[in-house]
This record gives C-alpha cells, structure tokens and sequence, in this order.
C-alpha cells in the first residue's frame, strides 16, 4: 500500500483563500444586500420583544395604577405582529440565503469539471482517480455545508450582536460594558483555535482523498482481481483500515477544538449575567423593568455570539476543502486551438515534430523527436517498431490528443494541436465503454445515427452476430467500462464507433490487438475496403500478415528509422521491418 508520513506538517494557510471566497459571493451581491437588510429587520423586530417587557413589566402589570389590562392587551396584539412579521422575514431569508449558497457551490463544481476536462491527457495519467472525485465531489459537499450555514448566520450573527448591543446600551451603559467584559478572551480563544482546525481541516480532506483513490482503484475490477491473483486481501484491507483510522483520529481531534471554541463561550455565557447582577446591585438605581428587559437582551446577544463561534470552527473547517477546490481551479488547462483547420482531404503531416511527457527530466530522450512524415490523403500506413518507440505517443500526435513539445503536425496545410472531432479520429487498444446500452456506446461518436448505421459498423468490424444474440441485443448495457464484454468485443464495438464517426482520417492504436489473429485479418480488410479514399493508420505488433498498406513507417526509440512502401522495406534484408516481419512469420 502507499506510504504516508505520519503526521502531515502544519500548513498555514494559503495566502489569499478567504479573498478568493469573498470573491465567490462578487456576482450576487445584490441578493447579499437584500440579505443583510432581510437580517436586519429581523434582528430589530427580535430586540423590540425584550423592549416591550420592561413596559409590561414596568407600567402594565406593576405601574402605579396597578395592571393596565388595555395597555397588556395592546402590548400582546404588537408581540403577535411582530412573531408573524419575524416568521415571514425568516423564510424569505432563509429561501434567498439557500439560492445563493447553492449559486456558488454549483458554480464551482461545474467550473472545476470545465476545467478538468480541458486538462491535458498526462495530467489524468498521473493523478489519481479518487483524487479527482473527492475533490469534485467530497471538498464541495463539504464547502457546501459550510456557505449554506455561514452567510445567513455570519450576517444575522453580525448584525444580530450589533443590534442586541444597541438596545442594551440603550437601557443602561454600564451593564453592556459588564456583559461584553469577557467578551475579548473568547474571540481570542476562537482564534487560536481555528488555525489549528484549519490545519486538521487539511489533513482531513488529504486523508479522504487518500481513502477515496483506495476505494476507486483496489476495489474496481482490476484491483479486486489482482488482490485475490497475489493473495494481498489481507494487506489491501490493512492499507485501507489504517487510512479509516486516520481520519477517524483526525475526526476526533477537530470536534474536540471546535468543542474548546464552543465550551468556553459556554462559560463566558453563564457566568456574565452574574457579573450584570453585582454591577447592577453595586450601581443601584436600576428598575426591575429595565433588569428583566437586559436579561432577555443579554440572551439575544449570546445567541449571535454563538452564531459567530460555531460558524467560524465551522468555515475553518472547510477551509482545506476551499484550498483543494481552488487549486485545481488553478490548473493550468490546455490551450484552445487558434484556428480550426478548414476542411480538407485529410492529409497529414509531421515537421521536426518531437514530444517530451510532462515530468520527465531533460536528460531522458523524449519519447518522440524530429519526427517528419507526409502521409497523403486517402493513403494507408502502417506504424511499426519495438515496445516504447514511440508509436502510440505518435498516434496520439497524429490524432490530436497532446500537442507536440516541438515542431508541428499539420492536416490538409494547416498546423493543429488539438483534437478535431469529425475529422480524425482514434481507436484505441483499451477503448473505453461507458455504462449505457451498446446502442448508447455506439451513438456517442454519431447521435443521429439510425439502427440500420449501427448494424452496418457492426457488421464490418464482426460484432453484429454476439449483439443481436444478447437478449436486448443493441438495447443491451454495456457494463462498468465494458466490463459484460470480452477485451476483443469491446475493441471491436469502439471499431465500430470509429467507423460511424465518418472522419477523414482514422488512426488504430493497436485497436485490434486483442482479437484473434484470423478475425483481426477480416476485421482490417473490411475496414480499409470501408475506408477506400479515406486516411487510415494503423499502428500495430502484429503486421506480419498485413500486406494492403501502401506506406510503412517504422520507429526506433523514438525516431523515424524507415519510411517507404511495403515491398521496398522489405527487399532491405538488414532493415528493421523486414527483421521484424521475419521474426512474426518464420521466414528465413
Ligand atoms: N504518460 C507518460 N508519461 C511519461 N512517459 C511516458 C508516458 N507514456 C509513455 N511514456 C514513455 O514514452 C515512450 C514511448 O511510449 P509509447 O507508448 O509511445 O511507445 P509504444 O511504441 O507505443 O510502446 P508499446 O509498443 O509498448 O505500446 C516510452 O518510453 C514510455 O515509457
């Protein structure tokens, strides 16, 4: 299983995040102004209640004319209004605070997977897949929770405080100063604390990321299959258990930090009403009304004071998932092609054309350099060489799929970089199904594709007869990345998806690799005889029998080693295709 260190160090955090997240509320803040004044009328009409008290208290019930039964039941009347005003309020708050926070959170996942899908191939080659959902998926979740709690409290928190503060120094100044005595040291307790659950925050998210790439590569087909192959059952379980431990212990730790936040705002709560009654023992003068009044403000001042507590252990929380949002918000994505090249006969060609992988140092050769082909419209030609000549890094420069580190690939005169869709299109040797019927496999390279386009695909790549004999024959699902198909079944229904996409040029990436060699045979032929006018090129091992390829390109660590026809490379007897063509079919 991976190696993690034992305790990841403590990270400050990243310069600028809680900008980026005020920046996240920019376009709404109009909606955020109606808020605010939404909140503030509910904080006011919340404050009046306790005002109203002391006149209960200090004329209706205990004036000097004795209960005041008019003035109770007009004081009552004025509470009702109010508690169906606060009611009323509270909902519109509450509907426009959960449409904004849903706004934003929506606008950074759909951001993140735009800009994930415009990332180039080798970055889904080196990150892992777990990586990628729990940031998608898990971080937004969390950052989810967190803004939709946060806006509405944070405001109501803020203004709830002021306004509660207002009224008490209204009623007498020398108890609000008593009240907020001790305010100071739990701010400063809230403080402290929340930078060190910003940096659990961290760790934890790093860990659930961990857990999720486990989940998404050990327990998949492959990992379960190979797990059971080597016996390592018990080890796989290990990994994942001390990775659960982890963020079990992690979980622990934040909610006892958080707790530390809440408890001793908890003491901070119970013990200043106290303070109030001495001060107000002490200073003297002070009605019962107005006492009554306080102690019910005081209240009122605690509960947003709370608010502010809880949501800031909260937002610090999310604060690990925000950075991990925002980095891959940060990716560098491929850049969009200047110019989509006009259409042509589908006419290739490579200058000086050379690739280097991302992450591989300048002392390696690149796995492609001063590669320069003309492969001419309607042509066919076969790719050649060893395992890590470079040929598939070559299809890949051919079809679009990375740009080339150096040099150019052009199409019909015009250089391009990019994949075009319609115009040139892969098979690969690994093709991937998604879950869906076949039919829905088949019409993702072609949508308007009738029943009769997909039989006749099928049929040239021979995987019509193993369809129509499934019981819902095209209606059939295909399985978790083609998983009810054999390896050769699924190769040939992505055959026959290359084929609906009608493009000009067709590279096959060892699309046929996994077929039996007499099938792969008819399956070649039937697809050139398809393809007669149109550029295909093939690269493949096993060549030794495939003799209707005008062109054979032959590649050697990374360079073009020989490039003619067929016949001619094989009249050179020390060449590297005809070396390798003698050793696929016995020939002396
Ligand atoms: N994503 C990658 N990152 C780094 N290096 C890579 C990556 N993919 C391929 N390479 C390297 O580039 C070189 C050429 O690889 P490529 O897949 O093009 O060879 P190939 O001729 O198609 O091999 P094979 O016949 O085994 O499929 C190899 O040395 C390989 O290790």
């Amino acid at each position: 299983m991976r190696d993690r260190p034992a305790s990841v160090p403590e990270t400050p955090p990243a310069p600028g995040t809680w900008r980026r997240v005020v920046r996240l509320f920019m376009p709404y803040r109009g909606a955020v102004c109606v808020l605010v004044v939404l909140i503030a009328v509910y904080s006011a009409l919340n404050a009046a209640v306790p005002l109203l008290t002391r006149v209960v208290f200090d004329r209706a019930l205990f004036g000097p004319g004795g209960p005041d039964l008019p003035l109770l039941a007009l004081i009552a009347g004025l509470a009702a209004a109010i508690a169906c005003a606060v009611g009323a309020v509270d909902l519109g708050q509450t509907w426009l605070s959960a449409r904004v926070a849903q706004r934003v959170v929506h606008g950074l996942r759909a951001e993140m997977f735009g800009r994930l899908q415009r990332m180039p191939l080798a970055f889904f080659a080196a990150e892992r897949g777990g990586e990628i959902q729990s940031r998608l998926a898990g971080d937004t979740t969390q950052i989810e929770y967190a803004v939709k709690d946060t806006l509405p409290g944070a405001l109501s928190g803020l203004i709830g405080f002021v306004v509660a503060a207002g009224a008490m120094v209204t009623l007498s100044p020398v108890l609000a100063g008593v009240a907020l005595i001790l305010a100071p040291l739990v701010l400063l307790v809230a403080s402290r604390s929340g930078r060190a659950l910003s940096t659990l925050s961290a760790d934890g998210q790093r860990t659930r990321a961990e857990l999720s790439s486990i989940i998404a590569e050990r327990l998949s087909l492959g990992g379960v299959t190979m797990a059971r192959v080597h016996g390592r059952r018990q080890e796989e379980a290990a990994g994942f258990t001390a990775e659960s431990e982890r963020l079990a212990r992690l979980g622990v730790r934040s909610g006892v930090v958080a707790q530390l936040v809440l408890s001793v705002g908890h003491v901070f709560f119970v013990l200043t009403p106290y303070l109030v009654f001495v001060a107000a023992g002490l200073t003297g003068g002070i009605t019962p009304g107005t006492l009554v009044a306080f102690t019910v403000l005081q209240a009122r001042l605690y509960q947003p004071l709370w608010q502010i507590l809880h949501i800031s252990t909260e937002f610090r929380s999310a604060q690990g998932a925000f950075e991990r949002v925002f980095g891959y918000l940060d990716l560098q994505p491929e850049p969009e092609p200047r110019q989509s090249p006009a259409p042509g006969p589908g006419a290739l060609a490579a200058r000086g054309a050379g690739f280097r992988y991302p992450g591989t140092g300048e002392e390696d050769r690149p796995a492609l350099y001063g590669v320069s082909l003309d492969i001419p419209a309607a042509s066919t030609t076969l790719v050649v060489g060893p395992s890590g000549s470079g040929k598939t890094t070559l299809g890949h420069l051919l079809a679009g799929l990375h740009p080339p580190t150096e040099g150019a690939v052009v199409i019909d005169g015009t250089e391009f970089g990019a994949p075009l869709p319609g115009r040139i299109c892969i098979a690969t040797q690994d093709p991937f199904l998604f879950q869906g019927s076949v039919a829905d496999n088949l019409r993702y390279a072609a949508p308007g594709a009738t029943m009769d386009d997909l039989v006749r695909a099928c049929r040239i790549t021979r995987i019509h007869e193993r369809i129509a004999a499934l019981p819902d024959g095209y209606d059939s699902p295909a399985g978790e990345r083609g998983a009810l198909f054999s390896g050769g079944e699924r190769q040939r229904i992505a055959l026959a998806r290359a084929l609906l996409a009608d493009a000009s040029v067709l590279v096959l990436d060892e699309a046929t690799s996994a077929l039996d060699p007499l099938t792969e045979l008819k399956v070649v032929e039937a697809i050139l005889a398809e393809r007669a006018g149109r550029t295909t090129v093939m690269i493949t091992h096993r060549f030794g029998v495939l003799d209707s390829f005008d062109t054979v390109v032959a590649l050697e660590e990374g360079r073009v080693v020989e490039h003619g026809s067929r016949l001619d490379l094989l009249g050179d007897r020390h060449g590297l295709y005809a070396r390798m063509v003698r050793a696929q079919t016995g020939a002396a």
